[in-house]
């Protein structure tokens, strides 16, 4: 996809200031903001933050020119102190930024001189219009045109990053004649962007778009780039994108002034007020749809692992009608769909949106847009927590988070406070918690693809623990998987391959368990008359709001501004279910064979002896080794049978997925697959699928899948700010030399 800044159209003739007059004005105030910016540019080095700004009401800039001073502007907090072009200010004015946040300060005067600068600012800091305001004004100082070709390159990792930077562009740029495309992957409007990219002067891309047009369209020219951003540059930096960046950097010239912005792992926003709570698995469910129920005036992200669970969780809830609209987001929606529900979501008050962790990192909600962020799964690692909980409170707006945690995740807050995240830890108050198992057992019954895709969220999510790397957080075999299932609608827990269920650990006492080493936890049977809603009960949402957070006896949460609401109302229809024991040294029946007349036959009989007519019940052992003979060829011959069919099925399902793979190559983006196969996780399959697709045809790393890929990259091979700034300052000396 291509666009322009708005401004393209040709510009009215003005009559009192002839064309030739108007140029001379830009080319006075091109000067006048060189010698300014020259005149007051902070050492290199410093931190402007740290100098005293000039009052708001002293004179600005060019006001103090007849003396041949300029007014100093590094540490000044309004856009207006600062040598920045007439257009820029007007579109800054015009979208409401007057005052700089503190990036803004301290990036700004380095980078209105053409230093190149790494920043690092906490999560909805504003470093956006940090790297867009100097761009503009590279490019007007230049007298870039826009036939000159391209003269900055942004590269963001994801799609709706690279779209949020588009659209902060044109707002800010609207009153420049840049002209600016976006391009991602995605298979949109490639030919066109080919024939059209060279007449851009400013590129918004992902880094796999970018490789492409660099190796594939004709004469890609950015022989001219004045600047390049690296936006979210520690994830840029990391495993998942580094072939791609440094066959960028290769290509590009040396003289390109680079930004590296990216995120600090441990500052969040002030205004954000931090909950965790312990939340048994088996519990997660209930005490999201309580939460959501006790706040149906807010406006709610929900995260989970992953993209089954979004989709499983989404549609429950959806029949279950909260009272409360409800959207999802998850890497394997198309790129369209995902931009339609991000925008739908920024815009709808009052909404809940259940997302994986593609949402996780950049994307801005806009201040005030997420009230609250729960995270029903945990995050990975500390940085992602941060990552999540950064989509509220941005810029200085307020906005709580509440993490579930399960008593064996608890490590996790361990981590969170040793990093002096501020997170308080409170309880949660279980008399107040709405079941609602019972309902989803009965959801499940009436839709079986409601069924199947709590199958493959039990599944994924399980596979997702079992795969993470930070064992002292994460365990599945700590995990009580039949509760959990229980939890989920399904009664019977999903055959899990990676899991020995047999050696698992059961939550019941062993003392409690009969002779056999197994232990069978069975639910109640579940009539569909018994416990499926009918039509109207399904969709009523007549479970009453209840309240799902608690006061730790200690601490006075009210005090601290955090939310208690009470109710005490029950949820309807919860299943009772007994564990029952099986005792496995019941009287057993007797199997029954009766002869012609109906007399009954002990067992064995009918391989006795017939032919001596005495109905002896002598076996004949010849006939009976010739039986048994013949059963075994019979086993034989079904298990050959049987291996044949599972291995028409494996090729059939190979054959499947190389065909998927083939169109997901051509389309870059697929709908989420259906597969037969319950066992693996999202992340597992998106690692398969992208690697390969990236390696042959350089598309985009962001789509779904590669969130998930990237997520994991994130967590296994995370860097420290230290090590990314590190790496970074190759990089730079790597375009420098
Ligand atoms: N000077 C300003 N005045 C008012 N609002 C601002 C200003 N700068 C940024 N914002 C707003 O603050 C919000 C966060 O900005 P932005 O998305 O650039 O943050 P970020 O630091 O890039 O966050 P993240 O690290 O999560 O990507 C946006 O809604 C933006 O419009």
């Amino acid at each position: 996809m291509t666009k322009h800044l708005k401004n393209m159209k040709p510009r009215k003739k003005n009559k009192t200031f002839p064309r030739k007059k108007k140029y001379q004005t830009e080319k006075e105030e091109i000067s006048l903001l060189s010698n300014w910016i020259e005149y007051g540019k902070p050492d290199s080095g410093s931190n402007p933050l740290s100098i005293k700004p000039l009052s708001s009401d002293a004179p600005i800039g060019d006001l103090l020119l007849h003396n041949g001073t300029f007014s100093l502007y590094a540490g000044c907090k309004e856009f207006r102190q600062y040598p920045i072009s007439h257009k820029t200010k007007k579109g800054l004015n015009e979208a409401g930024f007057k005052i700089m946040t503190d990036i803004q300060i301290a990036s700004l005067p380095h980078t209105l001189c053409g230093r190149d600068i790494l920043g690092a600012a906490k999560t909805g800091s504003g470093k956006t219009l940090a790297f867009i305001v100097p761009i503009l004004e590279k490019l007007y100082r230049e007298g870039w045109e826009p036939n000159f070709g391209v003269g900055c390159i942004i590269i963001s990792p994801t799609r709706e990053l690279a779209g949020q930077i588009f659209e902060v562009l044109n707002l800010v740029g609207k009153h420049h004649g840049f002209s600016a495309g976006f391009l991602i992957g995605g298979g949109e409007d490639v030919k066109y962007e080919k024939a059209h990219v060279n007449n851009l002067n400013i590129l918004v891309c992902t880094p796999g778009r970018l490789v492409e047009h660099m190796n594939e369209t004709p004469d890609f020219d950015c022989s001219g780039l004045q600047v390049l951003v690296l936006d979210e540059a520690d994830r840029l930096l990391d495993k998942g994108f580094k072939e791609e960046v440094n066959a960028i950097i290769s290509q590009l010239p040396k003289n390109g002034k680079p930004c590296f912005f990216q995120q600090p792992s441990r500052a969040t926003p002030s205004g954000l007020q931090q909950t965790a709570v312990i939340v048994p698995l088996e519990k997660k469910l209930d005490t999201l749809w309580s939460f959501i129920k006790a706040h149906l005036n807010s406006t709610i992200l929900v995260f989970l692992s992953t993209c089954k669970q979004v989709r499983f969780v989404f549609e429950a809830f959806k029949k279950l009608q909260p009272g409360i609209p409800l959207k999802c987001l998850h890497g394997r929606m198309k790129q369209e769909k995902r931009m339609g529900v991000y925008t739908q979501f920024c815009e709808q008050p009052q909404s809940v949106l259940f997302s994986t962790d593609v949402a996780s990192r950049g994307l801005d909600f806009k201040k005030k847009a997420v009230d609250w962020v729960v995270q029903v799964d945990c995050p990975d690692d500390v940085a992602s927590y941060i990552h999540r909980v950064g989509r509220t409170a941005r810029y200085h707006s307020s906005g709580r988070s509440v993490l579930f945690l399960m008593p064996s995740e608890e490590e996790m807050l361990k981590k969170l406070q040793s990093l002096k995240v501020p997170v308080q830890s409170i309880k949660m108050n279980s008399k107040r918690q709405q079941s609602i198992s019972g309902l989803l057992g009965g959801l499940l019954v009436k839709h079986p693809d409601l069924k199947s895709l709590a199958m493959r969220a039990y599944i994924t999510y399980l596979r997702s623990i079992h795969k993470q790397r930070d064992k002292e957080v994460f365990d599945v075999q700590k995990l009580p998987i039949d509760e959990f299932s229980e939890s989920l609608g399904l009664p019977i827990p999903p055959k899990v391959r990676f899991l020995n269920q047999k050696t698992r650990a059961r939550t019941v006492p062993e003392d409690s368990q009969p002779e056999s080493d197994v232990k069978i936890t069975v639910a109640k049977p579940r009539r569909e008359t018994d416990i499926s809603p009918s039509p109207s009960e399904e969709g009523r949402g007549d479970l009453k709001t209840g309240l799902l957070l608690a006061k730790e006896p200690q601490m006075d949460l009210e005090s601290n501004g955090a939310e208690i609401e009470a109710s005490t109302i029950p949820a309807t229809r919860i299943l009772k279910k007994k564990k029952l024991k099986i005792n496995l040294h019941r009287p057993l029946g007797k199997r029954c064979v009766f002869d012609e007349e109906g007399n009954t036959l002990p067992p064995l009989a009918a391989l006795a002896d017939t032919d001596s007519g005495n109905g002896s019940l002598q076996l004949d052992e010849v006939k009976r080794r010739e039986r048994y003979t013949l059963l075994s060829e019979e086993l034989k011959k079904d298990d050959k049978e049987d291996k044949l069919v599972q291995q028409q099925r494996l090729r059939e399902k190979r054959t499947k997925e190389k065909i998927k793979l083939k169109r997901g190559r051509e389309e870059d983006n697929s709908e989420e697959e259906e597969s037969e196969d319950f066992s693996g996780s999202d992340r597992e399959d998106a690692r398969g699928r992208t690697t390969k697709r990236s390696k042959i045809y350089f598309s985009d790393n962001d789509d779904g899948d590669m969130e998930e890929k990237n997520k994991l990259n994130y967590a296994t091979d995370s860097i420290s700010l230290a090590d990314q700034e590190a790496l970074a300052l190759r990089l730079l000396s790597s375009m420098h030399s």
